[in-house]
């Protein structure tokens, strides 16, 4: 396997807020590597440094063993970027999109006519083609950003959120073409903070936080890394957080129990890692039953990458994402009281 996205070290910021700490990651040529994590934890700002959007204040960034500092039109060359948002026009027919994007890719005026037939046909929208791209559905226009991506035959897809807002089907459509490009050789870097998509479709992914990457490696050896089985334990609906604290020192002390994180974002509920989900369960209700301590309620369930992120974090991965929009939404409304 060849190396053909190298990221080292890369370091961005705007102004005084720091969108990338410090993020490192290698990707293998035909991979699928999957970027996950909370808004704003540096997974756009990442891509567009790698694409030659925006400029790295410190780093090492490698496309196909060109330096995406000193070589980017060579990089650019190589790489198909598909944006969170392409403002489609909404009154160009998705032929004149493509047609407008070729142009701006620089493809030969003589070859664009077979690019453009052969990527309509690989995504099958010949039959939309004539069709103005405002009555396209969010899935069809989904796939007219990816062909625009494909146009110019590059070696590497780079993909910001590509189902975000679309129905399961829709999306699973995408899922598809995405696993049928990396079989063909493609190499492809994806953001997402949906789950369950970067855990169907990474070989490899890399979890961002605040613009570190804070575990990294194949789905099911970072689910396995975990180990144990997980069980989450409710004492109330809402517990009071020293309730809590005291529920988590008595369980700590149970042979089968191997850590428990206090999740404040869910009405302090413990997150157990345990040996034996089984034996546990019991050994646990007998714990609390002897502390007489209530149980609201107690559910066992297979690792998920969002026990790596809340392993590695202490909250879940929709907790962080509830965090930065109420962030966003109060720094909003500061911003609109300054203005009245
Ligand atoms: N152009 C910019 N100017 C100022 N701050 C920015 C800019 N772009 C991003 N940021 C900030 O940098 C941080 C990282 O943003 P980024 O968009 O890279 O995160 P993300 O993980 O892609 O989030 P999302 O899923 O919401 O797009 C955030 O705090 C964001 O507000």
């Amino acid at each position: 396997m060849s190396v053909t996205v190298k990221v080292e070290h890369l370091k961005k910021s705007y102004g005084a807020v720091t969108a990338v700490e410090d993020v490192s990651f290698t990707v293998e040529a035909a991979e699928i590597f999957g970027l996950l994590g909370p808004n704003g934890s540096g997974k756009t700002t990442t891509l567009r440094c790698l694409c030659t959007l925006s400029q790295a204040d410190a780093g090492h960034l490698e496309v196909c063993g060109l330096s995406v500092t000193t070589q980017p039109h060579l990089v650019r060359q190589k790489l198909g970027y598909v944006a969170q948002e392409v403002a489609l026009d909404k009154i160009l027919t998705g032929q004149e999109f493509l047609e407008l994007q070729a142009a701006l890719y620089h493809i030969p005026r003589a070859l664009i006519p077979q690019r453009i037939e052969a990527v309509l046909e690989r995504l099958d929208l010949r039959q939309w083609r004539d069709r103005k791209c405002g009555t396209y559905s969010g899935g069809i226009r989904k796939r007219f950003d990816l062909a625009a991506g494909l146009l110019h035959q590059p070696q590497v897809l780079i993909l910001d959120e590509p189902t975000v807002g679309l129905d399961i089907e829709s999306r699973q459509v995408i899922w598809d073409i995405l696993r049928e490009l990396k079989a063909e050789g493609l190499t492809i870097i994806l953001t997402s903070h949906y789950l369950e998509e970067v855990d169907l479709l990474s070989d490899r992914l890399a979890i961002l936080d605040r613009g570190r990457v804070i575990a990294s490696g194949s789905p099911a050896d970072l689910k396995a890394n975990l180990g144990g089985d997980r069980i989450t334990v409710r004492i109330r609906e809402f517990t009071p957080y020293s309730e809590a604290q005291t529920t988590q020192a008595l369980l700590m002390q149970l042979p089968c129990v191997k850590s428990v994180v206090i999740n404040r974002n869910q009405g302090n509920s413990l997150n157990l890692v345990v040996t034996e989900a089984a034996v546990a369960l019991a050994e646990i209700q007998a714990a609390l039953e002897t502390a007489m301590l209530p149980i609201f309620s107690l559910a066992q369930s297979r690792p998920s990458l969002d026990d790596v992120y809340l392993a590695a974090t202490g909250q879940t991965l929709l907790d962080a994402d509830l965090a930065a929009s109420a962030q966003r939404d109060s720094k909003q409304l500061k911003k609109e009281a300054m203005q009245r």
